[in-house]
């Protein structure tokens, strides 16, 4: 995370909650609910990083009345959409449709849809262009498994998988995106990536992404973490210069954690 001469951070941090498919709609508002009381009671950097939660299809409806209605600083996303507009494609949700609902992210290539719906990287292109058609800006999931890192691959095989995913993109479409690394063997399992391998493949990401779409384009894009993420250690990952949020899972489900995850600043003082 850099900080900049007058004391603002260069990009703004991002602390996004993925909730898989966890919480019904009922439940979702309730979480919603929590976490902005949570958030407004310790003020800290609530103004400064930007929140987001990904709730379940069916939850969206009920997240945006609920965001709009108390007008909550709290933005929300969906987790996949169809590399289609409209038509006969049962079961699959148009990024039009996000859009409609006020959905200011969408994950795409999250690595539980690579495995569990063998989503490719052709796949997952054709994704994110459904995405710009539909103004709803893409956080693009890459990362490694462990044999891949096992073998010292991950950088080249992240690499690769970032580079297909973004095969199409344009410059001007690249200003509105963000990329979530997540190793998969970091997800739900407790085990955490290093800070300094967030930072390693952060950096290299970076440096992708400005080969491809130019220095000034890959300095504002925001580079998040993902994979065991809470409170105790999120202030360490988002310490380092390239890593500007993170993605997180399992402690997104509890109001609390989550919060203590957004008020990252605070420990980054206290630490
Ligand atoms: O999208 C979130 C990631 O898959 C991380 O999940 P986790 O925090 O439960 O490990």
């Amino acid at each position: 995370m850099t900080i900049s001469q007058n004391g603002a951070y260069v990009r703004q941090p991002l602390i996004a909650g993925n909730w898989k498919m966890n919480m019904d709609h009922v439940q979702g508002i309730t979480l919603v609910q929590k976490l902005a009381w949570t958030l407004k009671d310790h003020e800290h950097n609530y103004d400064r990083a930007e929140v987001a939660v990904f709730p379940p299809f069916t939850d969206i409806r009920g997240v945006q009345t609920l965001v709009l209605g108390d007008k909550l600083e709290v933005v929300y996303g969906a987790q996949d959409l169809s590399a289609q507009d409209s038509g006969a494609y049962t079961g699959e949700i148009s990024g039009q449709f996000l859009k409609k609902l006020g959905c200011s992210y969408v994950l795409v290539g999250h690595s539980e849809r690579r495995e569990y719906h063998n989503e490719t990287n052709d796949v997952i292109a054709a994704k994110l262009a459904a995405a710009y058609r539909h103004e709803v800006t893409p956080m693009l999931c890459v990362g490694e498994g462990l044999e891949v890192r096992k073998a010292g691959e991950h950088v080249a095989f992240t690499l690769n998988q970032l580079a297909e995913s973004l095969e199409g993109v344009s410059a001007e479409q690249a200003e509105n995106l963000v990329i979530a690394y997540e190793p998969v063997w970091a997800i739900g399992t407790g085990e955490v990536a290093g800070p300094a391998d967030a930072q390693e493949m952060c950096a290299a990401i970076r440096g992708a992404l400005a080969e491809r779409f130019g220095e000034e384009i890959a300095e504002k894009t925001q580079l998040l973490y993902g994979g065991s993420v809470k409170a105790a250690n999120a202030a360490a990952i988002m310490r380092e210069r390239d890593v500007d949020g993170v993605l997180v899972g399992g402690a997104s489900l509890d109001a609390e954690e989550f919060a203590n995850i957004v008020r990252f600043e605070h420990h980054l003082v206290t630490d």
